[in-house]
């Protein structure tokens, strides 16, 4: 499927989940067979293309994308979860989004000291989270040089702030003017 075709099966919903955020919504981009399997096929070379001993992903779209691209290259998967949800001593960042903030936690034991980890995600708007996500698998001794996402909200600046962290970012799609 073209870049164009698969855009076209993601959802828009404006003001959700506050007025003003259009919402992209990625539930009918996985609800469409054909349509999953590309996202995580494009997702899968993307990976490929630099050293990725793990795949890492963030709750909860993050794991839809980031488990399906770890199985399909035979890695290991780094959930990267929300605050109390690991039931081990974690360790965590605070962090802001477009409509809000949060923390995420990790297993500070799930990466082995200068093992190469690729983040992977659904959407990429302010950075909040994938800066986050970067900082706590540093934090946790790993190698983070590259971030893929489906979907670029470039408006937000999220990319800038990436490559501001030495992270390289690619994205499948993007919607302007968000
Ligand atoms: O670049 P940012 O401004 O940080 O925004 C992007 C993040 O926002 C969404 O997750 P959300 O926190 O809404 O959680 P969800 O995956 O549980 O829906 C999305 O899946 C990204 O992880
Ligand atoms: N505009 C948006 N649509 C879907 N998910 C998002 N996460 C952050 N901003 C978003």
């Amino acid at each position: 499927m073209s870049p164009e075709e698969l855009k076209s099966l993601v959802r828009t919903i404006p003001d959700f989940p506050k007025s003003g955020i259009q919402f992209r919504d990625i539930t009918t981009l996985i609800g469409h067979g054909e349509g999953f399997r590309a996202s995580v096929d494009w997702l899968s070379a993307q990976v490929s293309k630099g050293p990725a001993d793990a795949i890492a992903g963030m709750e909860a779209r993050g794991f839809i994308f980031g488990a399906a691209v770890a199985a399909a290259l035979g890695k290991p998967f780094i959930p990267i979860r929300k605050p109390g949800k690991l039931p081990i001593e974690t360790i965590g960042v605070d962090y802001a989004l477009e409509y809000g903030s949060d923390r995420l936690e990790m297993d500070p034991k799930a990466v082995k000291d200068g093992c190469h980890v690729a983040i992977v995600d659904d959407l990429l708007a302010t950075g909040g989270t994938a800066c986050a996500a970067t900082e706590l698998l540093r934090k946790a001794g790993a190698n983070v040089q590259a971030a893929s996402f489906i979907i670029d909200l470039p408006d937000l600046g999220g990319a800038q702030k990436l490559r501001n962290c030495s992270v390289e970012v690619t994205s499948l799609m993007q919607f302007e003017g968000d």
